[in-house]
């Protein structure tokens, strides 16, 4: 049985808005993103992690090469079926949260399940159980407003969690928060990820986190310069 969630084949991604001035952002990358484990993609502002993400997480389509996740070709997919994907196998974690203002803990945990058709009754129990998880069961009828920075994280990542994805994609999901909260972060992502095994895929620049993943990937001006199994 194969190890590998996701392969990438000779991956290139170019920016074209300006015609006359097109900007490859990724070249020619070719990846293997194992099933389970937490990888990391480092390299410095701009090298190209955001758009890796976003290639790797159907957000966002190559202008050459495949993404193949399990058997399914996410290169060749519409954007209907792409949007399904993600709502069904995909949890997403952002730099600045994302979470719905006007929507409590628990309705910004149920949301992904609202998107599936999952009933009320069942959507309020599985975000329950996904904000005991990250030890914020006491907060389910708050606001984001009424939370520190960590507890939106780790909101969000209750949210990323509660639809049972195989693959979390976090962009700098600690670069907004205080050392000692960014660390306790990663160790809570690396635990909920092992429970669930989930693979996690997280940008960073960050030092103490490219050292703490499986695998580290560093990019440079939108090549893959080395891969580093930990
Ligand atoms: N929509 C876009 N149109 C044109 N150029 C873009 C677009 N998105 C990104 N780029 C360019 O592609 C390059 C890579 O951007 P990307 O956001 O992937 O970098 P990054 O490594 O994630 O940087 P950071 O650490 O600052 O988030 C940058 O030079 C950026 O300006």
């Amino acid at each position: 049985m194969t190890n590998t969630l996701i392969k990438i084949t000779n991956v290139s991604k170019v920016y074209s808005q300006n015609k006359d001035l097109p900007f490859t952002a990724l070249n020619n990358i070719n990846l293997n993103i194992s099933k389970g484990k937490f990888t990391v993609f480092a390299g410095k502002s701009g090298s190209g992690k955001s758009t890796l993400l976003h290639l790797i997480g159907a957000m966002d389509l190559p202008s050459k090469g495949q993404i193949v996740f399990e058997d399914y070709d996410i290169t060749k997919k519409s954007d209907k079926e792409l949007s399904f994907f993600r709502r069904n196998h995909i949890g997403f974690i952002f730099q600045s949260f994302n979470l719905l203002p006007i929507l409590t803990a628990s309705e910004n945990v149920e949301y992904p399940l609202m998107l599936q058709g999952v009933s009320k009754k069942e959507r309020k129990k599985r975000a329950k159980l996904a904000l005991e998880e990250v030890q914020l069961d006491n907060k389910l009828n708050h606001y984001p407003r009424e939370l520190s920075g960590g507890q939106m994280q780790r909101v969000a990542i209750a949210r990323a969690i509660v639809h049972n994805p195989r693959l979390i994609i976090a962009d700098e999901p600690t670069a907004n928060l205080d050392s000692q909260t960014g660390i306790d972060i990663i160790n809570l992502l690396q635990n909920m990820i092992k429970n669930h095994n989930i693979a996690l895929v997280l940008a960073s620049h960050d030092e103490s986190i490219i050292n703490q993943a499986d695998e580290s990937i560093f990019i440079k001006d939108g090549c893959v310069v080395s891969s580093h199994p930990h």
